[in-house]
């Protein structure tokens, strides 16, 4: 590009451009904002807008596009929410004042992490931008929601995957992150519930810092936490470019206060959005948000997100929550104040921002004035945990009546036009709108008596902008006007328009006071929100202890409405639900259709392995021992009669298989990875939940698998594990694992029909009904009655070589299990720092090949000699189909494309 041809306005426009090369640059051309080069081909296409071309200097157009300046809004939140960043440049001087090009400057960089309006911002949800920082031995994260003001931070020195992890839990739209971590970040961010955009960084504010949380406070945080909250203020200042005195605190954590959630489980759980969807509709969130303010609901989210480990604070919840659900008046009436408080946190961030203008500080006021009464409520209620939260705090009155003396009650939506500040506020301006006032005055005056003097009574007095104040007379009426004193200013169809010297100076008198007044206007507006400014860490304290409250009126709201019951928090091992029930299916199901089941988890019975077929109800039931802990944790009630849970300290599930695949990976490579992980991390305080093991692969190795690891959680890790499968055949652990039971989800078979009790039992399930389940789906009944009879065969060959070999072969597996057990199970899950564990180690010998090695053939039956290879194939195809996760479609060619090969 060779500068030199190019306008004056045009270098600018480079020379600025170069400061943000991964922005758009928005240019401030007059009223609108203008793009150029290659923004302006990208911008065109990504807000479909007309793409044009100027002339710069260069024998080319420049490619061009532009928005007006006043929706300019909607276009940046579109291309934040898209996950760019959009620079904004402003004429800085006065045009009629500039010599050559007016001076421009970028004046905000908005970016998806850093926005403070538009579309990128769910009122219910925070919008986090987070810093990473990595040194030796020792990871840090900062997070920070700009539009609320919250700074969190935290460090470990368990490693990259263990803050990655944390990571993921705040769903940040940004991420800021050391050039040599931002493939790593990418990479794990593909898991995120939201998209982020990932930049590397590095430039700290450290003395900005000092001045922001003070140096006592930073010097309480390790180093590495305070370098990522450094950095994090370094990246927020160079982009904002203003006062960013709404962040003052930090709140520091150990990720070990909370209950350990990966990712996978908590999307597998749906604790805030469904896998399907990932809506918000049928998440554990929305069963559980009966918040009615915007920053409970907020924090109701980041409750659910991590659950806490600290009996004594889950306990403190459970006991406001108790005397909540118990009286109802109470709950309402606390209802009833929150509900008129407005989102005190985005507010005070705005005011600090500088962007709240006068009716946002009219529903600052109108919240505050709710406040006490909520207040008051906690503090006359018999709860402890009510009377402790609300015992210090400040209610803020004072500032409500600043407000209330200065902002009118129904301010307009800008702050330069005039109109917000009520009279009696300020001496001088009721002096202005006296003279404006008396000015109006003496202009009726004036028209009263230039219709008496000339007669015409249509006569009348008006104004506009380009004339200013003037006096009407119709064509009709002009020959009354005497001649001399009328000086004509505008001629329309059927009037002209007339000033006198008198009104002329009157008029300057009434539009002096008028500006003057819409001046001062701003500037008491202004001083009055810089005040309220100063005062944000009151009402940012203020709004934590409202958003508290909700979220505890909240779980006490939906634990009466649904019938759920307080849980006994133990320190010990046994998990004991008596009734439990899922939340959200239960939620979404008709009337008490729901089918209620116990759980006993115990010291001597710490495993269960669930049996039955498909849809029995197998994954609803696992799922909602493992919700029914979370929500104990987070302080709410349980859907259950009863419940006694241990505190746990992680959670981890694997569920269904058919939507994790990430990076081209197999879903069986996904299931293995996350089992390592699992291995790795339980401790006897965790709950692990796995659905359907192993089912990713052949039936043989996927077995030998689950066994391995349900020995390897059972020996090694002793956690409560509840584990689901289709190999029925798995039943014979509860021989050689004294803490494992059987159980099934029943079914009632009576003649071809199949009914799901959902109801679980002791013991194991006969049979998995595939091929039930296939008559279910459609198949046609020839397939069916094929597959029965091949079926029949099959198990009478299975039981005569079972009377055959069976003796010979379990000897030698016993052995071979006692020989290897150890060995194979280490490496199986070895701990290394390769996130993915090549194959060989995953897999370990199949059955097939340590049959071969003794000279049996278990792999190859008689069955196999007797059936013919095509019928085999197509009953092992039938086999392994997930009908149930089949669109008829699909079904229907499955069907087809078998028929076809049974009859080639
Ligand atoms: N306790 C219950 N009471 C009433 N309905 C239930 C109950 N449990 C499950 N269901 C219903 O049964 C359906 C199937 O349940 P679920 O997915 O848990 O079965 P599953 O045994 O895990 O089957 P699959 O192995 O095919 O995943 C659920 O969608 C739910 O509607």
């Amino acid at each position: 590009m060779r500068m030199a041809n190019y306008t004056p306005m045009i270098q600018q426009y480079l020379a600025i451009k170069a400061e943000v090369p991964d922005a758009f640059l928005f240019f401030r051309l007059g009223d609108f904002y203008e793009l150029f080069f290659e923004d302006a081909i990208r911008a065109s296409r990504e807000l479909e807008i007309t793409l044009t071309g100027r002339d710069g200097g260069a024998a080319e157009k420049i490619p061009m596009c532009g928005v007006p300046y006043h929706s300019s809004e909607s276009y940046i939140s579109r291309l934040v929410q898209k996950g760019y960043k959009v620079a904004i440049c402003e004429q800085v001087e006065d045009p009629s004042q500039a010599k050559g090009v007016v001076r421009r400057e970028i004046v905000r960089i908005v970016t998806p992490g850093t926005a403070m309006e538009g579309r990128t911002l769910s009122e219910t949800g925070n919008n986090f931008i987070l810093s990473l920082f990595a040194e030796e031995g020792g990871y840090a994260l900062a997070a920070c929601d700009l539009t609320t003001g919250e700074v969190y931070v935290t460090h470990t020195r368990a490693g990259a995957s263990t803050i990655l992890e944390e990571a993921g839990v705040y769903a940040p739209s940004e991420v800021l992150a050391p050039p040599g971590m931002v493939k790593l970040v990418e990479d794990e961010a593909a898991r995120w519930p939201r998209t982020a955009v990932v930049t590397a960084w590095e430039r700290s504010a450290d003395e900005q810092a000092v001045l922001q949380f003070g140096a006592a406070r930073l010097d309480e945080l390790p180093d590495s936490s305070r370098t990522a909250v450094s950095r994090l203020l370094g990246y927020l200042l160079e982009t904002q470019k203003r006062s960013l005195s709404h962040l003052t605190k930090i709140k520091e954590y150990e990720t070990e206060q909370f209950m350990v959630l990966d990712p996978f489980t908590r999307r597998n759980l749906e604790l805030t959005e469904t896998v399907r969807d990932r809506s918000r509709k049928g998440s554990l969130l929305w069963v559980l948000d009966k918040t009615v303010t915007a920053m409970g609901g907020r924090m109701l989210r980041r409750w659910i997100d991590k659950p806490l480990v600290q009996r004594s604070k889950i306990e403190e919840r459970l006991e406001a929550v108790g005397v909540l659900n118990q009286d109802l008046i109470l709950r309402e009436e606390i209802r009833t104040a929150l509900r008129d408080v407005y989102d005190l946190e985005r507010l005070v961030a705005r005011i600090c921002f500088g962007t709240a203008n006068a009716r946002d500080l009219t529903a600052l006021r109108v919240s505050l004035e709710k406040v006490p009464i909520a207040l008051q409520l906690c503090r006359e209620s018999q709860s402890q945990t009510l009377r402790a939260l609300v015992a210090d705090t400040d209610a803020c009155e004072d500032i409500a009546a600043w407000i209330a003396s200065a902002i009118q009650d129904e301010p307009p939506v800008s702050v330069r036009e005039g109109g917000m500040i009520r009279d009696g506020y300020d001496p001088h301006l009721d002096k202005l709108r006296e003279a404006s006032t008396g000015g109006k005055q003496w202009l009726a005056e004036l028209e009263r008596k230039e219709r008496e003097a000339t007669g015409i009574k249509t006569l009348k007095i008006g104004f506009n902008k380009v004339f200013g104040y003037y006096i009407e007379v119709t064509r009709a009426n002009l020959s009354a006007l005497p001649e001399g004193k009328y000086e004509r200013k505008q001629t329309l169809a059927n009037a002209e328009r007339f000033v006198t010297p008198e009104l002329k100076e009157k008029e300057a008198l009434i539009l002096e006071a008028e500006e003057r007044m819409v001046g001062l206007e701003y500037e008491l507006f202004s001083e009055l929100r810089t005040r309220i400014a100063g005062e944000n860490l009151r009402m940012q304290k203020l709004a934590e202890v409202i958003a508290a409250l909700d979220c505890l009126q909240s779980f006490a709201e939906v634990s009466a409405k649904r019938q759920y019951r307080k849980p006994q928090l133990t320190e010990g091992f046994d998990l004991q639900i008596k009734e439990g029930r899922h939340p959200v299916v239960e939620a979404v199901m008709p009337g008490q259709s729901f089918i209620r089941n116990d759980t006993q988890l115990l010291q001597d019975r710490g495993t269960m392995l669930i049996t039955g077929p498909n849809m029995a109800g197998k994954s609803t039931y696992m799922r909602q021992v493992a919700l029914i802990a979370i929500m104990a944790q987070i302080g709410c009630f349980v859907p259950a009669e009863s419940a006694s849970i241990p505190v746990i300290d992680r959670v981890f599930t694997r569920i269904g298989a058919a939507d994790d695949l990430i990076g081209g990976q197999s879903t069986f490579m996904v299931e293995m990875m996350d089992i390592r992980v699992m291995t790795e991390r339980a401790t006897p305080r965790s709950l692990v939940i796995i659905d359907e093991l192993g089912r990713g692969t052949s039936t043989g190795e996927g077995m030998a698998i689950a066994q391995a690891v349900i020995e390897f959680l059972h020996n090694q890790i002793g956690c409560k594990t509840l584990v689901s499968t289709h190999f029925h055949e798995l039943a014979h652990l509860e021989e050689s694992l004294s803490s494992l039971r059987n159980y099934s989800m029943t079914v009632k078979e009576s003649g071809e029909q199949v009914t799901f009790l959902r109801k679980l039992a002791e013991g194991a399930a006969s049979t998995s009904y595939g091929i039930y389940c296939a008559r279910v789906a459609g198949l046609p009944g020839e397939v069916i009655e094929r597959a029965y009879a091949l079926l029949s065969r099959f198990e009478r060959r299975e039981a005569e070589l079972a009377r055959e070999t069976g003796p010979a072969l379990e000897a030698a597996d016993r052995q071979e299990a006692a020989d290897n057990r150890q060995v194979k199970q280490l490496s199986l899950f070895e701990q290394t720092d390769d996130p993915w564990p090549r194959e060989g180690k995953l897999q370990g010998p199949t059955a097939r090949e340590r049959a071969a090695e003794k000279g049996l053939s278990p792999g190859r039956t008689k069955e196999e000699d007797t059936v013919l290879p095509k019928e085999r194939a197509a009953l092992e195809q039938i086999r392994r189909t997930e009908l149930m996760n089949m669109t008829p479609l699909a079904a229907l060619n499955f069907l087809h494309e078998l028929k076809q090969k049974l009859s080639e």
